[in-house]
């Protein structure tokens, strides 16, 4: 079995009070394991702790209590091979107007003491597609642009994990399949990948492993495919030929006629036979056009466990 890229134990952070406002405990004591070489996906709905989280590891927000180790090194006990082991390409664009990309590569590069000869400067422009702007002003590129030289930026020292904040907020389509081209390369030569997005068809199609926060707590955390399989949910969507006059439907099973003319029957596949429906549409003397059947996405796995709590 893989090693752990990233292990969290115990972490919690309590952001002080304000005049107008009391302390918020934003993490209540979060446990996890990413696993080395994975893509693994961390979400939540606002306001669950997710930048908290990655802000701690990245060393950009102090934890109140708890243990972060990256790579294996104690985040407390050795601070700068745990800062070494970790790339952060954060949501917000952060970067001075007036250096030009190679530029800022190198500055980048030498705050993390990468020596001269083992720099990869025009290897990582190249991967991000920003060759052609490596001398041009970053406060002239685009918003897309700028976002490529964050991840840029975030590759100089050749991190073993790479954290993606939000990578594809307000992106074009272009640029998001650039990026997770990128990604999936990235991963595929042995970087671990954390990301967080609010895009949860994204998060299915990317991640091998998810975890889902809420209020500062581990809700879950499991494969993709596993989380998906637990949701039993399925809809049997058919056409009719003609009118579809009343059904005898199995029990559990519910009908809604949509407006198109479609017959939407929601049922549990541990509960509920394919067939079963099917049988209860044919004693019903309706004749089948079409057929199909959706199953639960990562959506409904997320609204289920995140709602109302
Ligand atoms: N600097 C801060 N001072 C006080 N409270 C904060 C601070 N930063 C975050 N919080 C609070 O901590 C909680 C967790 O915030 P966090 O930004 O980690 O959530 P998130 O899961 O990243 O949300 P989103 O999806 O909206 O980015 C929220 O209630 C937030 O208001």
């Amino acid at each position: 079995m893989a090693g752990s890229a990233i292990e969290i134990k115990g972490l919690r952070k309590t952001y002080a009070g304000t005049r107008h406002a009391p302390p918020k405990e934003a993490l209540k004591g979060l446990d996890l394991d990413i696993p080395e070489g994975s893509i693994f996906g961390l979400l939540g709905p606002n306001g669950a702790g997710k930048s908290t989280t990655i802000n701690i590891l990245a060393g950009l927000v102090r934890k109140s209590a708890g243990q972060v180790k990256i790579w294996g090194f104690d985040q407390d006990e050795n601070p700068r091979q745990s800062r070494a082991a970790i790339g952060v390409m954060p949501q917000e664009i952060n970067m001075d107007p007036f250096f030009k990309p190679r530029d800022l590569l190198e500055l980048q590069a030498g705050l993390y003491g990468v020596p001269k000869a083992e720099r990869w400067t025009d290897e990582i422009l190249e991967l991000v597609g920003l060759s052609d702007k490596a001398e041009t002003y970053a406060r002239s590129l685009s918003g897309g642009m700028k976002r490529r030289l964050l991840l840029a930026k975030a590759l100089v020292h050749r991190p073993r994990i790479l954290v993606l904040d939000e990578p594809t907020a307000g992106v074009d389509i272009e640029l998001r399949s650039m990026l997770w081209r990128n990604v999936r390369k990235l991963n595929e030569q042995g970087m671990t990948i954390i990301l967080t997005t609010h895009y949860l068809e994204e998060a299915q199609e990317m991640c091998d492993e998810i975890a889902i926060i809420n209020h500062g707590d581990l809700i879950i955390r499991d494969r993709t495919e596993a989380l998906l399989a637990q949701m039993d949910a399925k809809t049997m969507l058919i056409t009719p030929m003609g009118d579809a006059p009343d059904i005898t439907l199995p029990q559990g099973v519910q009908l809604t006629r949509r407006e198109d003319g479609l017959l939407a029957f929601d049922y549990n596949r541990h509960k509920t036979s394919a067939n079963a429906i099917l049988d209860a549409v044919r004693a019903a003397h309706i004749d089948i056009a079409d057929v199909k059947t959706t199953e639960a996405d990562l959506e409904d796995v997320f609204l289920s466990l995140t709602s109302g709590r």
